[in-house]
Parts: C-alpha cells; sequence; structure tokens
C-alpha cells in the first residue's frame, strides 16, 4: 500500500480558508472520508494527486510530492470523479476506455486487451461499440471507474461516486470499489458504504474531526452534527 501524508496542510479558495492545518499518515487499504457539505472533502481528496495544490503544507505520496511531481503521483493514484459525465470524453465505450490509455507506449494489442478485460469485469462487453452517453448512470460510473483502473493504479480516489446513483445502480458501484484489488480511498456522504473499511476520516471545518475505526467514526461524526 502507499502512504499518503498531510502535513500541515491548508488550502484558501481567495482569503477563504478551507483546510486549517491537516496532519494524516495513512497506508490503510480502505479509506473513507466524511463530514458536512463544504467542509472541505473534495478538495483534501484532490490534493492527494496534485489536482490541487496546498497553499502551505505538503502532501506526498510514498515520499513523493503531489504538487510538485503531479505527473507521476498521478501515474499511480487515479481519480474517480462523483459525475462520469464530465469523465466520458470518446463516444463510445471501448473508445473511451481505450483513449486513457493514448500516452501509455502500449501496443494495440495491449489496449485492446486491457479494454477487453475491463468491459467483461464491468459488464459492459455487451456495450462496447455503444454511445457512452446512452449508459444508465450505474454503467457510465463503472465506465469511468474503468477507464481509471484501465491504467492500473496503485491507489484510485472516488469522490461521491455514489451521489448521482440510484440505490440499485449505487450498490453496484459499492460492489465495484469492494472488489478491488487497490487501496481505495472514498469521499462520500454514504455512511454504509464504509462498514468494512480500516479508517475513516471526519472532516469538519477544514480540520480533521476524528479519524478512526467506522464504528467510532459514524457517531462522532452524527454528533458533530446535532
Ligand atoms: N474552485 C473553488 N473556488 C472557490 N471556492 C471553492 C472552490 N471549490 C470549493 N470551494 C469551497 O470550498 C469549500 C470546501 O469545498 P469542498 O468541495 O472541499 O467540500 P466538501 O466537504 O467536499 O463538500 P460536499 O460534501 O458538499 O461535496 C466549500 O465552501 C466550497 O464552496
Amino acid at each position: 500500500m502507499s502512504e499518503i501524508v498531510f502535513d500541515s496542510v491548508t488550502h484558501a479558495f481567495g482569503d477563504r480558508p478551507v483546510l486549517r492545518g491537516v496532519d494524516l499518515r495513512f497506508s490503510e487499504r480502505r479509506v473513507g472520508i466524511i463530514g458536512s457539505n463544504g467542509s472541505g472533502k473534495s478538495t483534501l481528496a484532490r490534493m492527494i494527486n496534485g489536482l490541487l495544490k496546498p497553499t502551505s503544507g505538503t502532501v506526498t505520496v510514498d515520499g513523493v510530492d503531489a504538487a510538485r511531481k503531479g505527473a507521476q503521483v498521478r501515474r499511480k493514484v487515479g481519480f474517480v470523479f462523483t459525475d462520469p459525465d464530465t469523465q466520458i470524453v470518446m463516444p463510445t465505450v471501448s473508445e473511451d476506455l481505450a483513449f486513457s490509455l493514448r500516452r501509455s507506449g502500449l501496443s494495440k494489442q495491449e489496449i485492446a486487451a486491457r479494454v477487453e478485460e475491463i468491459l467483461v469485469r464491468f459488464r459492459l462487453d455487451q456495450h462496447a461499440d455503444h454511445p457512452a452517453h446512452l449508459l444508465s448512470g450505474g454503467q457510465k460510473q463503472l465506465l469511468a471507474i474503468g477507464a481509471v483502473l484501465i491504467r492500473r493504479p496503485e491507489v484510485v480516489i472516488a469522490d461521491e461516486p455514489t451521489t448521482l446513483l440510484d440505490l440499485r445502480n449505487a450498490r453496484v458501484v459499492s460492489e465495484a470499489l469492494d472488489s478491488m484489488d487497490q487501496q481505495v480511498i472514498v469521499v462520500t456522504h454514504q455512511l454504509a458504504l464504509l462498514e468494512s473499511f480500516e479508517r475513516v476520516i471526519v472532516i469538519d471545518d477544514g480540520l480533521v474531526a476524528f479519524d478512526g475505526s467506522p464504528d467510532d467514526a459514524v457517531p462522532a461524526y452524527r454528533q458533530l452534527v446535532e
């Protein structure tokens, strides 16, 4: 597992502080990040692969600074966004998966083999040549996850991956996350998603308010909002 370290991390949008001195070190296989709307969870998650840079402090992945060496860190750390439509860029399902490997240096055959593997794994093989925008919400999110996994990252960050989905699709996506060999970090409001997680971090007003097991973190979060 990779070790992710936040060292005195602050972040401000303009003069508005969003993270106010976060110190964290984690390397568990499954880590959840929860907290109220606007508490800073997405900001924190985006810093892990350098999509956002700290205003002060550092975020490192296995010792590599995510703000300075973003491209290097992003080869190791994939990011799944809440809305798969923002991630789907090519007309068909297969083309979209292959697009993720456009700069990989892999041969056409190897790319085709990886596309096939993901199509089968996420039961999208019947839709390989269909327009991606016609997939169901759950299938779209699986495609977005597949487009990240096809690059074989070691760590996957998912920012509210089930928020836009109905119960059935949310379950499909949650099972997909469960089945991953990778280290997974999930930002979510769906607390049931975290039952089997090793560690859950509660963010409140830009600070770590609680850090522990899901059994302890969920009541701690509830107490914060009451
Ligand atoms: N690009 C931006 N410019 C200005 N303010 C921003 C920007 N992105 C986020 N913010 C603000 O930063 C604060 C934290 O946002 P963030 O998305 O990290 O919260 P969150 O905990 O993920 O919230 P939610 O649960 O609602 O997704 C919010 O008040 C938000 O309005």
